[in-house]
């Protein structure tokens, strides 16, 4: 399944609230069109321990990290990183205006042979949709 994760200093959460910052990336990703809606899965994670550049405590980071299937073309995963960055970058303006901050969207695609998964959420996604 495809996974983003979005990786955060705990000193950013006041001025960038991480519900929202999780809600806007997980659209983005949907509407990239790239991923199934089933298989994706956006979730933040508060760093509390971190140094960022000289270490001034002000300083922050947001880093998302994104796993999908291999196969897609360089292209696909260039726009995927581009959607993203530029959601993210939207939606902590005001902070990147008032303080030091690090904004980095990273694509990677998962290994085909060692990973395994299964879940019931394409059958379930598709039996909403027929029931509308
Ligand atoms: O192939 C993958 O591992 C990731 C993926 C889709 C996964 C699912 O749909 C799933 O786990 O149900 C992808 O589109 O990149």
């Amino acid at each position: 399944m495809p996974h983003i994760v979005v990786e955060y200093s705990a000193n950013l959460e006041a001025q960038v609230p991480p519900r929202r910052l999780v809600d806007a990336l997980h659209g983005a990703a949907l509407g990239t069109g790239v991923f199934p809606v089933g298989g994706l899965r956006t979730r933040a994670e508060r760093r509390d321990v971190y140094a960022v550049a000289d270490g001034d405590p002000g300083h922050a980071f947001v880093a998302v990290r994104v796993r999908m299937g291999a196969g897609r073309d360089a292209a696909t995963r260039r726009r995927v990183a581009e959607d993203l960055m530029r959601v993210l970058e939207a939606e902590t303006a005001e902070a990147f205006a008032s303080r030091g901050l690090g904004l980095s969207v990273d694509v990677e695609e998962i290994d085909p042979v060692a990973s395994l998964k299964t879940n019931n959420l394409h059958e379930r996604i598709a039996a909403r949709e027929g029931a509308r």
